[in-house]
């Protein structure tokens, strides 16, 4: 097991990054009023570690069971019918999904599927009527359409369940949904809480540490928890014992961004632009998400700018990232951005050295 899953805390008791979060939850809970809740803040902060944590407050060790269902559906809608495949995991008393991997369908799937979820009412041996937690990830990429239909079935089924949403942008979110929500700001952890935790990891591993060598895993890790710990079981696996100055681990694909952002700032020809398009394929197929790869090129590209063209480099990401979240095919965006960017800079060397 990754340390990233075998370090999780897994109660809201040894919760130790986002402690007074943690107690927060577990007064709101002891309390037997829990809202529908709306988790949001940058990745690798602990959303979903906290979320899990507080199933496990609500529900007991139940909650952990859960089963992983890739599960077809058919909806009705008018005269078609739309076929939509979600990935569910859910124990007795939780089901989590992602409804924006239904792309443009997402309206759909808000209005039938968790619908439906939301109506049915689990009771318990003793006739006691209970609630249902729905967790709902990356409600930042849903359409508007399907925001306000969840905003109605938050309204209409709030006495049988719960919504719990977990997105890293709020400012995409409708008000009228996070009106709804009690609002939790999950933070990224400070630098030296990610060292604590670090530390604590290879307490627990009886590893020898280097001065320091934490501490530069943290700096590169971006204050996020996950790519840290990640980082340093990378890092034990190229090299232990740890050297002093042995360097903290990149991740390969941010590495190889970083090669597609010399190329294209390299050379600006059709011929490297077909080039850089295979290598764009091979981010995508080993499941590196298309925003993310966008995100990095343009962060790498900004190292090598100029001043005077960051502005405008900044402003054609932004459209291609906007037409890429209306398309389906996210390739072309990318292509078109990388195509952009080449248009711009080749002008741009152009007008300063003739
Ligand atoms: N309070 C904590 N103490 C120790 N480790 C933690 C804590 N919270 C999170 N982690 C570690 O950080 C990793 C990432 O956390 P988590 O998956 O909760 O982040 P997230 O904010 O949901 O990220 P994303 O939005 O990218 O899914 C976890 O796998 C876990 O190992």
């Amino acid at each position: 097991m990754l340390w990233v899953d075998k370090y999780r805390p897994r109660s809201l008791d040894k919760i130790s990054v986002h402690r007074e979060i943690a107690n927060n939850l577990k007064n709101l809970v002891s309390e037997h009023d829990c809202p529908h809740l709306l988790f949001y803040g940058p990745s690798g902060a602990g959303k979903k570690t906290l979320i899990m944590a507080l199933l496990k407050q609500i529900f007991g060790p139940g909650a952990e069971k859960v089963k992983v269902e890739n599960k077809p559906w058919k909806i009705e809608a008018g005269t078609r019918t739309i076929d939509v495949e979600l990935t569910t995991v859910s124990s007795n008393h939780h089901v989590e999904l992602n409804p924006s991997d239904a792309g443009f369908q997402d309206r759909y799937v808000v209005q039938e599927i968790i619908k439906e979820m939301a109506k049915s009412r689990p009771i318990d041996v003793n006739g006691t009527k209970g609630f249902k937690v729905l967790v709902l990830n990356e409600v930042d990429k849903l359409s508007k359409e399907a925001q306000h239909s969840l905003r109605r079935t938050m309204e209409i089924y709030s006495g049988a369940c719960r919504i719990i949403l977990c997105c890293d942008s709020v400012s995409k979110v409708l008000e009228a949904v996070r009106s709804r929500c009690l609002n939790i700001r999950i933070n990224s952890p400070s630098k030296e809480q990610i060292v604590d935790v670090l530390e604590y990891i290879a307490k627990k591993e009886g590893l020898q540490l280097p001065m320091g060598f934490t501490g530069r895993i943290a700096q590169q890790s971006n204050r996020n928890l996950r790519r840290a710990i990640l980082c340093f079981e990378a890092c034990k696996v190229q090299q232990y014992p740890f050297t002093d100055n042995q360097p903290a681990q990149t991740l390969d694909w941010e590495q190889y961004i970083s090669e597609i952002a010399s190329d294209i700032v390299n050379e600006q020809s059709p011929k490297r632009l077909y080039m850089v398009r295979g290598k764009i394929y091979e981010l995508l197929v080993n499941c590196i998400p298309p925003e993310v790869v966008l995100k990095r090129l343009l962060f790498e590209l900004m190292k090598k700018l100029d001043s005077e063209l960051k502005h405008e480099v900044c402003h054609w990401a932004a459209y291609y990232e906007h037409r890429m979240r209306l398309g389906q095919k996210a390739i072309f965006h990318l292509e078109a951005f990388i195509a952009k960017f080449m248009s711009i800079y080749k002008k741009f060397l152009i007008a300063t050295f003739g």
